[in-house]
This record gives C-alpha cells, sequence and structure tokens, in this order.
C-alpha cells in the first residue's frame, strides 16, 4: 500500500488535519465560521431545494466494484481536457462572489489549484480582477467564465483581458438568463451584488466605467467613493447579462475569440447534439447546483443521455452534487470527461483559506485516484459504464419529444 507521499501520510504524521474529511463535516464548518446570510447565499438553492438533494442523492444509486490482484502504484489520476493539462479530473467550478467565504476569495483559491494542479474556473464575478488572480498564481491554469455582457464592447474588452492575461478557454454561463428562485436570498434579503461584491473584472474595465458615466477605469479601486460604487452596482444590473444568448452566437463569440468555447448547464440531449453542430468545443453537463430550477431532474441523471448524444465529438464536463473522490469516479465512468466542484471549494475556503481549499483537492485527488486503483484502473481513460452498477434506477430525464426543443 502506497502511503508514502501521500496526503493521509501527511495527515497522520501530523496528528490529525484542522480540517473536515467528511462533505457534511465541511459544510457544518462553513456553517459554524460564517455569518448565517453568507452561508445561506452559498449553500442555498432554488425553491425547495429538492434539485439540491437530488443532485447528491443521485450518486448513491451508483456502485462501484473493485478489481483484484492489482499495481496500486500504477494508477495516475492526471489528464488532460482542451489541451490543459491537470493532475486529475476536478476542476473548481466558477462560483461567484467567493469574498463571502473568505477575504482572500478567488486569489486563495488560484494558488491552491495551482498547488494541487487543478485548474481553476474563475468565475465572471469576482472581487478581485481576472488579471490580479493570474498573477496571484503564475503557474496555475485556468478558465474564464463568460457572462456575455449587454454589451458588444464590454463583452469583446472582457474575452480580450481573459486571452492577454493566458486563460486556457472561455466557459459560457448558459444557464441564467433569468435569475432562480433563490429562497434563502429572499428569506435573508441579501443580494451580494447589490452592495458591491464580485465587481471586481467590472470596475478594472475601461469600457465598464464608460457604460456608467465616470470615463476610464480608476487607477486604484480603494479610492473609489460611494457614489462610484452605486453607479458601478447599478450599471453592472443592467450590463451583466444579455437576457438573450442563442445558439447561433456561439459562430458570433468564436469570430471574437480563438479560445476553446465550453457551454456550461446543458442538461438535454437535444440541446447538447445542436450545441455540438454550432461549433462548441465542450459542455459542462450542470444544473447549476440546483440553484436555478427547482424539481430539475438530478444533475447525473442528465450525464448519459448527453454523454451519448455527445457520442464523442467533444468532451463532457459535469457538475453539481459532486462530493468525494468515488463521485468523481462514477462521473466519469457515465461519460464525464472531467468534473467541476462548486460549494466544497467555497466550504474549504470559508474554514481554512488557501489552505482549505488546498485540503478539499488534495482529499479529493486521493480518494480518487485510490478509487482508480481499487477499480482496477491506472488512468482516467480507461474508465467506462462497466465499472458502475445501477443499484436503484435512475429517474428518467425523459426523451425530448418533437417541438420540445428550443
Ligand atoms: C455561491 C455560488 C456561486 C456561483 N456562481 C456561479 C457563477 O458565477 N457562474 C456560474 O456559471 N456558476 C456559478 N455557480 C454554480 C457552480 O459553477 C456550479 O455549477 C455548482 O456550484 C455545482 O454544484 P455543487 O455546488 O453541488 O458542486 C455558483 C455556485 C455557488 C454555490
Ligand atoms: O449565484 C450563482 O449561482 C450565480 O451563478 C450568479 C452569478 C452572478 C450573479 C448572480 C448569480
Amino acid at each position: 500500500m502506497a502511503y508514502t507521499g501521500s496526503y493521509q501520510a501527511q495527515v497522520f504524521a501530523d496528528g490529525g488535519s484542522p480540517f473536515p474529511f467528511t462533505p457534511k463535516g465541511l459544510e457544518e464548518a462553513a456553517r459554524r465560521d460564517l455569518p448565517r446570510r453568507y452561508f445561506d447565499y452559498i449553500a442555498g438553492g432554488a425553491g425547495r431545494e429538492r434539485t439540491v438533494a437530488a443532485n447528491e442523492a443521485a450518486f448513491g444509486r451508483w456502485g462501484m466494484t473493485y478489481r483484484v490482484l492489482r499495481d496500486g502504484a500504477a494508477a495516475d489520476a492526471s489528464t488532460t481536457v482542451l489541451g490543459t493539462p491537470m493532475s486529475m479530473p476536478v476542476m473548481l467550478a466558477p462560483a461567484g462572489v467567493a469574498e463571502l467565504a473568505h477575504p482572500e476569495a478567488e486569489v486563495a483559491a488560484a494558488r491552491a489549484a495551482e498547488r494541487a494542479g487543478a485548474v481553476q474556473v474563475l468565475s465572471a464575478v469576482t472581487s478581485a480582477s481576472l488579471e490580479e488572480v493570474a498573477r496571484a498564481a503564475p503557474q496555475g491554469r485556468r478558465w474564464f467564465q463568460f457572462a456575455w455582457p449587454d454589451d458588444e464592447k464590454l463583452a469583446r474588452s472582457l474575452i480580450e483581458r481573459a486571452e492577454a492575461a493566458g486563460y486556457g478557454a472561455l466557459v459560457v454561463m448558459g444557464d441564467c438568463h433569468v435569475a432562480g428562485w433563490r429562497t434563502r436570498e429572499l428569506s435573508s434579503g441579501f443580494f451580494p451584488f447589490q452592495h458591491a461584491h464580485g465587481l471586481g473584472n467590472y470596475i478594472s474595465d475601461r469600457r465598464f466605467w464608460e457604460l456608467a458615466g465616470f470615463g476610464s477605469a480608476p487607477e486604484d479601486r480603494d479610492r473609489l467613493t460611494p457614489e462610484m460604487i452605486e453607479a458601478a452596482a447599478s450599471t453592472w444590473n443592467r450590463v451583466f447579462t444579455r437576457p438573450a444568448l442563442l445558439p447561433a452566437d456561439v459562430a458570433l463569440l468564436r469570430s471574437w475569440t480563438r479560445l476553446p468555447i465550453v457551454v456550461k448547464g446543458v442538461c438535454r440531449p437535444d440541446e447538447a447534439a445542436r450545441l455540438c453542430a454550432a461549433g462548441v468545443d465542450a459542455l459542462i453537463v450542470s444544473n447549476h447546483g440546483g440553484r436555478q430550477l427547482d424539481g430539475g431532474v438530478a444533475a447525473l441523471d442528465c450525464l448519459p443521455p448527453v454523454a451519448t448524444a455527445v457520442a464523442g465529438r467533444v468532451p463532457v464536463l459535469f457538475d453539481s452534487g459532486v462530493r468525494t473522490g468515488t463521485d468523481v469516479l462514477i462521473a466519469l465512468a457515465l461519460g464525464a470527461d472531467a468534473v467541476m466542484i462548486g460549494r466544497p471549494w467555497l466550504y474549504g475556503l470559508a474554514v481554512g483559506g488557501q489552505a482549505g481549499v488546498e485540503h478539499v483537492l488534495r482529499s479529493l485527488r486521493e480518494e480518487f485516484t485510490g478509487a482508480l486503483a481499487l477499480t482496477g484502473h491506472r488512468s482516467c481513460a480507461s474508465l467506462s459504464a462497466a465499472d458502475i452498477v445501477a443499484v436503484a434506477p435512475p429517474t428518467d430525464p425523459g426523451t425530448p419529444g418533437k417541438g420540445a426543443t428550443s
């Protein structure tokens, strides 16, 4: 058994860890450490949060069998997606306003990801600008979330900045054409953007300041007056996203950038096929962690039909409900090339800043690598549906009928 150099070995040598090892323990520690309204913003979902619960429960309907008499030292979790190498098929999902979890927010997450060899997908709505994040972890690999602004010059400015700062792909936010019905936010009355949280990429943008009526972007963010902050928040509210984003826009985006285009939020096989035909470079099966549509099908149950429709034409990524290394293995066996985690890294950030996110990533890598070895694999590539067994029937996401496709 290979303990040397492992995270387990380090924890035992240290006589324990300040951070919890179970998903529930991590969530509870974050709940304890954060102001209630901040925790609720992060943990919450839409409506009665049935989809949030379904996302996690769906993994429990799959089991693995292990293979015996194998070389445990041979398992290697590393992989490459869209030309981006990663130490494991687990990425940090874009999550806005991480500053609610910890003041170092996405900068701490960038450093943790850099050290763990994981890819960070940076949200559009961060406290640090995309350039500051890139400078903070220069060896790290990251993609940029593209929340398509309702202003073409701002859209192109954000893309040019992401390209210049070395981001490796654009992840189009495809599932936020309306705000979700977030019951916890409504109950607490706390909406972070009203308090100018998460505007780092905007207040550093020349075009954004033109739109806000202030000429050019300020050199020094600390010198923003309260009036400027108010103007920024209301301008952001107006231009953050285009209400309509259509499949035909993929071609327009393609004409603006050389970066791979990834669409996040795909749940239906018919849409996946259409997006492949429209020329996207990868898809992310996701229901936004249950934050948008309550009662939506568990994201994991959408994965096999989407993977079948894509038929290997482009990589398929997955998020919503991934909590453990064995969850990662199940998602890969069901057709994902890699997964992303949302709340787990925010909880890690809440309880320990950079060290907390590192703990989450190292734990996932080690548990996943172990699961890879125990199921008899040396690498992610050989995982398939043959590695898992349905121990209860998945809910059926349905086969889309004629006329139900747009
Ligand atoms: C606090 C929070 C903020 C988020 N912000 C964004 C965002 O800015 N853009 C986006 O595409 N998804 C956002 N998401 C969704 C995540 O990218 C991801 O789809 C989701 O968290 C995955 O589910 P999980 O939390 O169960 O891992 C956010 C999620 C959370 C919890
Ligand atoms: O909180 C979210 O899930 C999210 O994606 C978001 C992003 C920007 C504005 C509002 C919500």
